[in-house]
């Protein structure tokens, strides 16, 4: 007979937490939101690799590029390249991230000395750049001739014809300094000189960076930065049960940091053999996550099997319509509760301490706390991040309103994109996720800023300064239908219709 649960499965938005004590130490800017990324042993050593804050980003080709990474990595979060790209996209897209220096730019938008003033007015509207280099060869890193700004053209004046040679500020008339000067000396060239931009070339004058007065304040000043011992940027991957012994080195020589194995359901051999393969090649070396899973078995599964972290979630997305198309899945509250519950037995058992990652379904901000004070140890999101400029997605207006496309990874969509197979005939697939639309937002930075301010507030109430003592000290209530109707504005007759929540999310 089939095995039936007591109780019905819930989502975040049944519960609320109820307050603790609050001493007077406990303000939000004391919480540290630190959390381990991959299993340990806790109380013997440290945890080999931690998140500054709690979230990353989805696997997912809407969410997360190299540009979502570093910008997530500066905010002392992490992102999950996508894997459903060829390996060598994928694998060059860890690298560019790797690759980043912070404050040093890469031109985007290089003249060569022939083209026409024509050919530059086009060039800043398409990258938005007003400083140019221009090098002999117009490449990035060809040899630096000189630089072009808006101050060395007069459009009234001047034919669209002229060469860019004619009016460039030649390279005998910058300042520059050599490829090794560091983001401090170079921003002292800049103010010493009063300068906008400074380009670093190497010993044969070639370009290799420019760096620019503006991009200096908005980088020194970030202290939950993820880096390695290299100071580069801490990036993870996502990978398959199926091409892995092609895609996993290909990453990992890359400079991935971690791994993560991207399905809608772990518990499955598929998802052993791919970490036992890791195992086998690259013995602890290589961090790999596994998932998802929903209960206590799926994840006793993928520990035993040796994942660094496993994943819970099945259907919860915000994209996803799992449930609708093949009926397995089960409310993200109770998964991430009875999943947390295993993690903490299986450590009393054995020592060892497996994070745990609630994934997808987190709509409003407290929905991230919840998720921590039911014992995840970070939460993965596609929906929120969806909505930055850092998303790869298109900005597109619908209705008057500016919007990004989202889409899920198991929509017709995706499956154009490439990997998608469920073996057999493909007219016979079915989809598992949608192609939607989701309000554009503005940069990841001041976003995550405002959430992270609501979290460590919420923790703050719960009297919690750090992520373990605030899953100690949470209380945890399950919320009737009317008392949702309470918790919302009611019964006034509000000036803005557009409802309070969606402004929050
Ligand atoms: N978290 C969620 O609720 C959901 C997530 N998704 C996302 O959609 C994407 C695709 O997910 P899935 O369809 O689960 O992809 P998948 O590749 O894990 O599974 C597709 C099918 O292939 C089978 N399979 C996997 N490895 C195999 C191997 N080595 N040999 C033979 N068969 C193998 C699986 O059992 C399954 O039937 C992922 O990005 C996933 O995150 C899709 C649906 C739900
Ligand atoms: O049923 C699904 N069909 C899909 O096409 C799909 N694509 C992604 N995902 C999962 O949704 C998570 C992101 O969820 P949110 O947008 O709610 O943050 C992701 O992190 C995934 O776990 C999918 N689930
Ligand atoms: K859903």
């Amino acid at each position: 007979m089939a095995f039936y649960y007591e109780e019905p499965s819930r989502t975040f938005n049944e519960y609320l937490l109820v307050p603790g004590h609050t001493p007077a130490s406990c303000i939000p800017t004391k919480v540290s939101l630190k959390t381990p990324l991959v299993r340990y042993r806790k109380g013997e050593e440290e945890c080999p690799l931690s998140l500054n804050i709690p979230m990353v980003s989805a696997i997912m080709a809407a969410v997360s590029d190299d540009r979502m990474a570093v910008a997530l990595a500066t905010e002392g979060g992490l992102s999950f390249i996508y894997g459903n790209q060829t390996i060598e996209d994928q694998a060059a897209m860890v690298s560019r991230v790797k690759q980043h220096k912070a404050g040093f730019v890469v031109s985007d938008a290089t003249l060569s000395p022939d083209m026409t003033l024509d050919q530059v007015l086009e060039l800043k509207e398409a990258t938005g750049h007003s400083t140019m280099p221009v090098t002999d060869d117009g490449e990035p890193h060809g040899k630096l001739l000189g630089v072009v700004t808006e101050r060395d053209y007069r459009l009234s004046r001047m034919s669209l014809d002229a060469k860019v040679v004619d009016f460039m500020t030649p390279r005998e008339k910058l300042i520059v300094a050599p490829a090794e000067t560091s983001l401090k000396e170079a921003n002292d060239i800049i103010w010493e000189h009063k300068l906008n931009s400074l380009p670093l070339v190497d010993a044969e004058d070639r370009l290799v960076y420019m760096t620019f007065r503006k991009d200096y304040d908005s980088h020194k000043d970030n202290p939950l930065e993820m880096l390695d011992a290299e100071k580069r940027y801490i990036v993870g991957a996502g990978i398959n049960s199926r091409d892995y012994a092609e895609r996993v080195p290909a990453l990992v020589e890359a400079g991935a940091d971690v791994l993560c194995i991207d399905s809608s359901e772990g518990f499955s051999d598929w998802q052993k053999m791919t970490i036992e393969w890791v195992r086998e090649h690259y013995g602890n070396d290589v961090k790999i996550g596994a998932g998802n899973v929903v209960d206590r078995e799926g994840f006793r599964f993928l520990a035993e099997a040796g994942a660094d972290f496993v994943k819970v979630g099945i259907g919860g997305g915000s994209i996803c319509i799992t449930r609708e198309t093949k009926g397995i899945g089960r409310g993200q509250a109770t998964a991430t509760i009875e999943v947390a519950k295993a993690r903490d037995e299986y450590f009393e058992e054995t020592g060892i301490y497996v994070p745990i990652c609630s994934d997808g379904g987190i709509v409003y901000d407290h929905h991230i706390s919840l998720a921590l004070a039911m014992g995840s140890d970070f939460v993965m999101l596609g929906r929120y991040f969806a909505r930055f400029d850092e998303s790869p997605s298109s900005k597109v207006v619908v209705n008057g309103t500016y919007m990004k496309e989202y889409w899920g990874e198991g929509s017709a969509r995706a499956r154009n994109w490439g990997r998608y197979d469920l073996g057999g005939k493909k007219s016979l697939s079915f989809e598992e996720g949608v192609d939607s639309y989701v309000p554009y937002a503005g940069s990841l930075k001041d976003n995550i800023a405002v959430t992270l301010l609501k979290i460590r507030s919420t923790m703050c109430n719960c009297g919690a300064l750090t992520i373990p003592e605030f899953r100690d000290k949470a209380k945890l209530t399950v919320v009737s239908s009317t008392s949702i109707v309470e918790g919302g504005a009611h019964d006034v007759l509000l000036k803005d219709k557009t409802p309070y929540v969606s402004k929050v999310r």
